[in-house]
């Protein structure tokens, strides 16, 4: 199993990370614009091989696509990360271009590979991938919900005092300050819903909290994050590459689901050997199905700057 990841910085390195730490891929290929970044990081994540246990080939690459020939799965990392008060969708403009010129250049050298989006603004870069790359829509994933939802049981798990392991909770909707809709209705802690111990008003604290993780962590580190999104990325290559049918929130082109059409949101799926092997429609209530309609809202809108 051959895993090319472009953008070699802060997200793409610790994806490959956790990726070789997990020990299922053959190989992972960095790949990055900047002269030797890949090359290097990739040196010093094998030097770390024999401390850590794994067999994973990691190599780099300098703008050479020759080199992610046969990828079975593509990960888009690169592009801009967002300062401190900017928003997600303010880096449309730059990230737009790199992220259509880096799709057509993995294509041509891995026609079956699975795409996995991650470039900012995320949704309207995976929608971008499928209106540019003429894949099948079970071939091009976005993202942002696994991360969201690692977010949202941490905020839980907080608030309830409660180990992380102990509580389930998804976010669906559009991957954004604003567009998130963390399905707290549905969140349980070991199978007990998490209204049972928490206040409306603390859960809703947990929501706003959950919405804003990455401003969040953008104001304390000066870039966004990079560890949980390493981690959810690696979920999901995972998951397709050992064909293991789990189930996450992410970006996928809906076609009627959820009642929106022509956008790709962030919606449950079944990830397998095949990408996205099923959309999977959750019963929503009517508050659930307005905030659902509004991020879609935003996102079309986001959309629509798209030079398509
Ligand atoms: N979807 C999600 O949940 C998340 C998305 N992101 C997004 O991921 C992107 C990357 O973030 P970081 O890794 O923190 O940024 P970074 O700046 O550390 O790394 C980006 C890398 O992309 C490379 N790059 C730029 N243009 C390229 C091109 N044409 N070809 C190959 N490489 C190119 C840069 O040289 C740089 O090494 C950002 O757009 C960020 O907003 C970050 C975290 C989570
Ligand atoms: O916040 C950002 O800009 C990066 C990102 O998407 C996240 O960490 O959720």
């Amino acid at each position: 199993m051959k895993v090319t990841i472009v953008g070699a910085g802060a997200v793409g390195a610790s994806c490959a990370e956790y990726i070789a730490i997990k020990n299922f891929a053959s190989d992972v290929v960095l790949v990055d614009i900047k002269e030797g970044v890949a090359e290097g990081k990739a040196m010093d994540l094998m030097q770390c091989a024999s401390l850590n246990g794994f067999d994973t080939r990691i190599s780099g690459a300098t703008n050479d696509y020759s080199k992610t020939a046969g990828s079975h799965i593509v990960v888009i990392t690169s592009g801009i990360p967002r300062k401190p008060g900017m928003t997600r969708e303010e880096l449309i403009g730059i990230n737009a271009g790199i992220v259509k010129s880096v799709t057509a250049s993995l294509l041509e050298h891995s026609p079956e590979a699975i795409v996995i989006v991650v470039s900012n603004p995320m949704d309207t870069m995976t929608y971008l991938v499928h209106k540019t790359s003429g894949l099948p829509k079970n071939r091009i994933i976005g993202m942002g919900g696994a991360l969201d939802s690692a977010r949202f049981r941490y905020r839980l798990a907080e608030a309830l005092g409660a180990p992380i392991s102990d509580v389930d909770g998804m976010v669906i909707g559009g991957h954004s300050d604003t567009g998130m809709v963390p399905l707290t209705r549905h969140a349980t802690r070991n199978s007990v819903k998490v209204s049972e111990f928490l206040s409306e008003q603390r859960l809703q604290e947990v929501e706003e909290a959950t919405k804003v993780g990455g401003a969040t962590l953008t104001k304390l580190l000066g870039t966004s994050a990079w560890y949980a999104p390493g981690a959810a990325v690696s979920a999901l290559v995972q998951a397709i590459a050992c064909d293991q049918k789990k189930l996450f929130p992410c970006s996928a082109m809906l076609n009627g689901e959820y009642g929106l059409e022509d956008l790709c949101i962030g919606v449950p799926v079944i990830l397998g050997r095949n990408g996205i092997e099923r959309i999977v429609e959750v019963d929503l209530n009517a508050d659930e199905k307005a905030k659902m309609k509004d991020s879609a809202e935003g996102v079309s809108k986001t959309n629509a700057l798209l030079e398509l």
